[in-house]
Order: C-alpha cells, then sequence, then structure tokens
C-alpha cells in the first residue's frame, strides 16, 4: 500500500507496507520519489507504514515466481531512494522485516518507535538480504554485528539497534512526526556521508580471523543448509570489494539459493508452521469454532526429565504452577533440578532475569499433596509410561480436581482412551506429547481421544502457544505421529547394524543427510531402557515372551533383538556410559565407537549365521528414510494426520529433521513418490518378512494418479480429512 501524501509542507510522506504485492509497492515508491525529487516545494522525504507497521517485508509467496537473474527492481528503487537529493527518514513503526528494512536502510536517516523492531530474517527462508542489505549493513554496524544480524536472522528491539547504529532516533510516541521533524532539521544539509554505499566497510587487524570463523561457525551449524554460509560470502564481498561489484555478488549468491530448491524448503516449512496451528480433527472439530478456555494455574505431576522441563516452561511464560511428587525426597531432587534450570534459562536472557517479576517464586509450589491441584486450571501428568500407573493418578485427579479443569497426560505412546476411561470426563482427557529437552524443544504433539472435546483440544493448543511451543492437533494411536514414524527408522537402522553396519556408519550417514543426530546417537541420549520396557509390556521380549520364540522373528515379523541383548548387559546409553557407543563416564555426552560392541555385533552375527556385507550410503538413507516416509503416508491414510504439513512440522521440530529439506513428505514430494514407491518394493521383495518396509496402499494410489503434488495429497485420501 503506497500513499503519497502531502502532510507537512514541505516533507512529503510515502506510505507503504510491503507483504502483498512487492512489484506494486516498489513501482509505488519510485514514482513518489522521482515526484518528490523534481517537485521543488518538496524539501525532504519521509518513508513511513500504515496502521502503525513500518512493514514485514516481501509477500514469502512472490518468491516462487522471481526467476533466478531477475533485475532486483527493489534494489534499484533502494538505490533511487539512497541517490535522493532530497533526504530521505525513514520512521519505523511496529517491524521493519527483511527488504523493509533494506528499504530503511537506503534512506539517509532511520528513527524508530521504542516498540519497533528490525530483522533481516531472509536466511531463515533459505536466502539472502538481495536488494543490498549484505553490503550496506556491514558499512552501517561492522562487520561482526552484521554477521550476526544478517546469518542468524535474529529480530532486534529499537533499543538494541540504536545501540548497534541500526537506527538514528527513538521517539516513545509520534514517531511519523519525530521523522518529519529530523526531515525538517536536516533539509539542505550535504548527504554523502549518510549515503552507505559510498561508505567504507570499518576495517579491523582480525577482519580476515573474523570472516573465517564466522564461515566455520555457521558450516557447523547448518548441517549443510546453504543460506547462512552465503549470507556470510555476500558480508566478505562488502569488506573485499567495492560497493558495485559487491552488490553484483549478493545477486550472484541471492540467485543461487533461489535455484537450490532448500529455499523452496524452507518457505514451505514458514507456512507449514503456521498451518498446523489451523488443527482440524476428521469428527470436524477445528480451530474455527472450538475457543480456549483461558489458563490460570498448571499443575505438573511427575519431576523426573520430563515433568523438570515442562514446570520450567510453563514458570518461564509466566504462569502460576504447582508441582506434584510422590515423596519428599523426590520432591527435592525435583525442586533442585527446575531450579537450576530456571537459573541456566535466566542466565541465557539476562534481560529477563533483572526484571523483578522474572520469577516470582509465588508462581511456582512445590507439594506432595494431591489435594491442592483441585483449583488447577489444567493438570499435566509426567510421571513415566506406565498405563496402571498412570489410569490410577487420571481416576484419583477426576475425582480432585475441580469439574472444569482440563487433564493431560505427557506420554510418547499409550492410548488416550484407555486413560481417559479411569475418569469421569473423559471429553477433558488430551494427551500432551512433549519431547525431551522438554525447556528446549519447540514440539508438542496433542492428541484427541475419542472423547477429546473440541475446546481441550482448542485449550491445549493455546497453553502449547502461550508456553512458546508449537502444538501439533494429531489422532490417537500407538505412538501417535512421531513415534511412529520413527519405529520403522530405528528398526531399519538396527537391521542394517545385523547385516554389516556399524553405529557410527549409519549415523554419518543420517548426519550427513542433516539430522542433529543419527539414530544410534538419539538412542543413547533418550535411553535404551525407555524401548526395552514398551517391547517388554508388549511381550516382544522378557518375561511375557512365548517360550521356544525364535530369536529373530515375532510371528512372522523380523525382529531383532540386539536392543534387548545390549539392555540386558545394563547399557541403557549415556546414562550409564555405554549404549550403542562408550562414554567416558555415565551421563557424558561425547559418543565413541566401543570395541566391545563392535566384537559383539561380530559375534552376534556368527551365532545367527548372517553374513555381514558392505551397505554403501545410498541404501542406509533409503531404507531409514524411505520406510519412515512409507509409515507416515499410512498414517495420513488413516487420518491420524490430518495433512502432510502436520507431519512435517513434527519431524522439524520433534525429531531434528533438517528443516531445509522441509520435512518428511515435502522431501517425498521433492523425490518424487514413483521413485520412492520404487525402492520401496525393491527392498521389500528382498525383505519380505519386514512388513514396513511393504508401500502403504496410500502411496500407491498417488503413484497411480500421477504423482499429484503435496497440495493435492489428501483428496486421495482413504480418510477425508475434514480441511478439505
Ligand atoms: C532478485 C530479487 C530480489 C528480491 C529482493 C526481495 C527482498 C525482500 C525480501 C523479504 O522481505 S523476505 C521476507 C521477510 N519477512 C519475513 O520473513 C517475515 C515473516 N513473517 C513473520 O516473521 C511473522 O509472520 C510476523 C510478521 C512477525 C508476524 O507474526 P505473527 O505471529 O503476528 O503472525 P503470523 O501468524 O506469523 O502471520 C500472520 C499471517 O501473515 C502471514 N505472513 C506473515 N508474514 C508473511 C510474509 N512475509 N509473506 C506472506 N505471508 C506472511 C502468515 O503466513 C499468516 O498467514 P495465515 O496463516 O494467517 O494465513
Amino acid at each position: 500500500v503506497l500513499n503519497y501524501a502531502s502532510v507537512h509542507p514541505p516533507v512529503h510522506l510515502l506510505r507503504y507496507t510491503v507483504v502483498q504485492d512487492i512489484s506494486a509497492v516498489v513501482r509505488a515508491l519510485e514514482q513518489g520519489v522521482k515526484k518528490a525529487d523534481v517537485d521543488p516545494a518538496v524539501k525532504a522525504v519521509v518513508i513511513c507504514g500504515t496502521n502503525g507497521t513500518f512493514s514485514a517485508g516481501a509477500d514469502i509467496r512472490g518468491f516462487s515466481s522471481i526467476q533466478a537473474g531477475d533485475r532486483p527492481s527493489l534494489a534499484s528503487v533502494i538505490d533511487l531512494i539512497e541517490r535522493s537529493e532530497k533526504p530521505v527518514v525513514a520512521a519505523i513503526e511496529g517491524m521493519a522485516l527483511g527488504g523493509a528494512l533494506e528499504v530503511a536502510l537506503g534512506c539517509h536517516y532511520r528513527v524508530a518507535h521504542a516498540q519497533a523492531w528490525v530483522g533481516l530474517p531472509e536466511v531463515t527462508l533459505g536466502l539472502l538480504p538481495g536488494a543490498g542489505g549484505t553490503q550496506r549493513l556491514p558499512r552501517l554496524i561492522g562487520v561482526p554485528a552484521a554477521l550476526d544480524l544478517i546469518t542468524t536472522g535474529k529480530h532486534v528491539l529499537a533499543a538494541e539497534a540504536l545501540k548497534l547504529g541500526i537506527i538514528d532516533e527513538i521517539m516513545e510516541e509520534n514517531t511519523i512526526d519525530a521523522a518529519i521533524h529530523l526531515a525538517n532539521k536536516v533539509s539542505g544539509q550535504p548527504l554523502n556521508s549518510r549515503r552507505l554505499s559510498l561508505k567504507q566497510v570499518q576495517s579491523l587487524p582480525n577482519m580476515d580471523a573474523i570472516l573465517s570463523e564466522a564461515l566455520v561457525k555457521v558450516k557447523k551449524q547448518a548441517r549443510g543448509c546453504l543460506s547462512p554460509e552465503m549470507c556470510v560470502q555476500a558480508v566478505k564481498a562488502s569488506v573485499q570489494l567495492p560497493f558495485t561489484e559487491g552488490i553484483r555478488k549478493e545477486r550472484e549468491l541471492f540467485n543461487l539459493l533461489l535455484s537450490s530448491g532448500q529455499a523452496k524448503a524452507l518457505q514451505y516449512v514458514f507456512f507449514a508452521q503456521r498451518a498446523a496451528q489451523k488443527w482440524t480433527t476428521s469428527s470436524g472439530a477445528s480451530w474455527k469454532t472450538a475457543s480456549a478456555q483461558p489458563i490460570r494455574k498448571v499443575a505438573v505431576i511427575g519431576l523426573g526429565t520430563m515433568g523438570r522441563g515442562i514446570v520450567t516452561s510453563l514458570v518461564k511464560a509466566k504462569m502460576s504452577v504447582v508441582a506434584l511428587e510422590q515423596d519428599q525426597k523426590q520432591l527435592e531432587v525435583g525442586a533442585r533440578a527446575v531450579t537450576s534450570l530456571l537459573e541456566r534459562e535466566a542466565s541465557k536472557m539476562p534481560w529477563i532475569g533483572q526484571r523483578p517479576d522474572a520469577c516470582d517464586p509465588a508462581l511456582l509450589q512445590f507439594t506432595l499433596d494431591f489435594s491442592v491441584l483441585q483449583d488447577a486450571d489444567l493438570v499435566i501428568e509426567a510421571v513415566f509410561e506406565d498405563m496402571a500407573l498412570k489410569k490410577e493418578i487420571f481416576h484419583k485427579l477426576s475425582a480432585i480436581c475441580k469439574p472444569g479443569s482440563f487433564l493431560c497426560t505427557n506420554t510418547s505412546a499409550l492410548d488416550i482412551d484407555e486413560i481417559a476411561s479411569a475418569t469421569s470426563r473423559p471429553h477433558q482427557v488430551i494427551g500432551t506429547h512433549f519431547f525431551s529437552p522438554a525447556h528446549v524443544m519447540k514440539l508438542v504433539e496433542i492428541i484427541h481421544g475419542r472423547h477429546t472435546s473440541p475446546i481441550t483440544i482448542a485449550t491445549a493448543m493455546g497453553l502449547a502457544k502461550t508456553i512458546g511451543k508449537i502444538g501439533v492437533v494429531v489422532g490417537n494411536c500407538f505412538g501417535f505421529v512421531g513415534n511412529r514414524m520413527m519405529a520403522p527408522y530405528a528398526e531399519q537402522a538396527v537391521f542394517l547394524l545385523e547385516e554389516g553396519c556399524k553405529p557410527k556408519e549409519v549415523d554419518q550417514a543420517l548426519e550427513g543427510f542433516g539430522f542433529n543426530l543419527g539414530p544410534f546417537r538419539m538412542l543413547d541420549l533418550a535411553g535404551l531402557d525407555v524401548g526395552w520396557r514398551s517391547r517388554k509390556g508388549q511381550g516382544l521380549t522378557g518375561p511375557k515372551l512365548a517360550p521356544g520364540t525364535p530369536a529373530r522373528l515375532r510371528g512372522r515379523r523380523r525382529y531383532s533383538p540386539l536392543p534387548d541383548l545390549l539392555c540386558e548387559n545394563g547399557r541403557y546409553g549415556q546414562k550409564t556410559g555405554r549404549g550403542w557407543y562408550q562414554y567416558e563416564k555415565p551421563g557424558a555426552r561425547i559418543a565413541n565407537p566401543d570395541p566391545w560392541l563392535h566384537n559383539f555385533l561380530i559375534r552376534y552375527r556368527d551365532a545367527h549365521h548372517i553374513k555381514a556385507r558392505f551397505i554403501d550410503e545410498e541404501e542406509i538413507l533409503e531404507r531409514c528414510l524411505y520406510t519412515l516416509i512409507n509409515e507416515g503416508f499410512q498414517i495420513l491414510d488413516d487420518g491420524i494426520a490430518s495433512d502432510p504439513e502436520d507431519i512435517d512440522v513434527i519431524y522439524i521440530y520433534g525429531y531434528g529433521w533438517p528443516k531445509h529439506r522441509g520435512g518428511p513428505m515435502f522431501y517425498a514430494s521433492t523425490i518424487g513418490l514413483p521413485r520412492i514407491l520404487a525402492k520401496l518394493q525393491k527392498y521389500s521383495e528382498a525383505h519380505p518378512d519386514i512388513p514396513r518396509m511393504q508401500p502403504s496402499a496410500f502411496l500407491k494410489k498417488l503413484v497411480f494418479l500421477g504423482n499429484p503434488p503435496l497440495k493435492e495429497w489428501m483428496s486421495h485420501a482413504g480418510h477425508q480429512s475434514s480441511k478439505l
């Protein structure tokens, strides 16, 4: 939106908001600036936004239509603004992000409201600031600060932007009036010193080291994502090249990113994350009609690893919390752990820690007394995965809690309906599957049971948002979405060990793909005893296993007893200092290959007459990833997830799937469903005793229908989503 308004002659006001059609905004800005330039009555120009917002930047959907090599017309207009003979002042209210901040950097002065914030988030969309931002910002604030902003995409508040030198003045109110005042004041003064393209980047004695360290750092963190590295290269160009050549380099890098496919994936994730908030269930309940109830007081039952993280997240969000344990010793240990987590969190955010209300002790109460829970608006049970124990707790809660209280269970696999059956209010029972460490991980799977009411779902989603998490609504089945898909993935990883791989080879392949942790490092971190307990519960191993069951078969399905054997040897992973790897001591984090394990694998293969073979990276990746994706198709067909975006958000924020690959279902769409199907067919023919490798009927159907785009998949699902 752009208005050319003559409000306070001789200053002309250009109002615009870049969130819709960038080319319309660019055209209007160009006309406005040109008109002001030739109008002798105009002495200065102020650029501002509408409705209290400067601009959130370009419409991300528009990027798909940009062709590599397009002349970035926004960049030309920014040049025009900078070249103007009349002072141009940016009046920043609300936010100035991406292209909008680049426009402001082209202005000669920048005035911001105290509550405003600015940033260059392009890197998070797989791009770099492509309209001169990588060349102007280092000239304005120096290389280290510019690198920090451009490679992370972080937003900074006006006060910090002032300190960094991004803006010139902060206003508590009337930002536009202040900008007009400044424009009048500087009218007629020379402008060259305000034109960033004419400035040199401030030289630093250790510039080479700063740039190469930045490159090493982003490469290490990016796990194959290109945009942070390209951002460093662009900033390096601002140091090493004259402005116009730097701009050329910036454009070259921008075009490279635009055609990389990663930008498409990251932009897909931006919208998928937002789409996941617009939940629906297969019974037709949806975010549109259900409203969240206000939650003032939350109770958490159990102060184990999960309970501690959950309490910490709630307190950080300034919610009133009661934490319950069953005996004094566990209560004290849990309370100490929560306090230490909160202290650590406060030290990471000193600006919050200094505030007197940062962690009001009155907000957090530790208790052994169940009756204290009676006035809680919502209870999160976070004891360990034992159905009988959970049912006992829910039965008690149902009797004690006030009628309106919502009852949540933090479970990673158990049946929500069975837990709800222990209460007199199954419509207020819901699963809230947090991920460890719960004060860090963003994801919460919100699992609705057969009787869960829409208001309960909306309230759980609202709570997730309040505490800064991403809730994704899923249906009730063993393992829900995330762990159900993880099962065939982890199973393949273990089968690969049986057939000849070492844990490190499997982990390296998947970490090379971009996962934070490969499957064996992940299992060691989570604790191998967790899965062992679950398998014993299912009768797959342990006392419930029928005598005479073959070691490597359960029914007609292939089974690997390897993880059980490790646990029987006391190897539970990091916590015991031994698992799939060895660690310096219990609790240590650095995983080292363990000769004991390698010998054990050799003996195991001998005992079961398995001839070890060399397995290449391609097979490791295909078997682990395609079986996981295959389960995803089954989940969609079953209606457990309402669309592929939900699955992708779960995998990115809960399982460390590389964001620049867009999530497993998006990745499948980029590989092409016919290829995935063909590979699954090939592997399932070679391994007929692994049912999870047999292609899902839904995948086959989509291939038969000609590999439709991801957006159309659900219109072909057996279980029609109500979103459609
Ligand atoms: C060779 C060519 C060179 C061209 C150079 C071009 C230079 C320009 C580059 C850019 O400007 S890149 C874009 C930079 N901007 C961003 O990345 C901002 C992204 N948005 C946000 O961070 C947040 O949305 C927000 C603005 C901080 C608001 O957050 P809030 O939590 O309040 O709301 P949301 O739920 O996130 O968003 C509401 C609604 O708006 C949609 N939306 C937000 N930003 C954009 C956008 N930039 N493009 C398109 N759509 C956007 C968002 O999807 C939500 O939509 P619905 O889900 O409600 O439909």
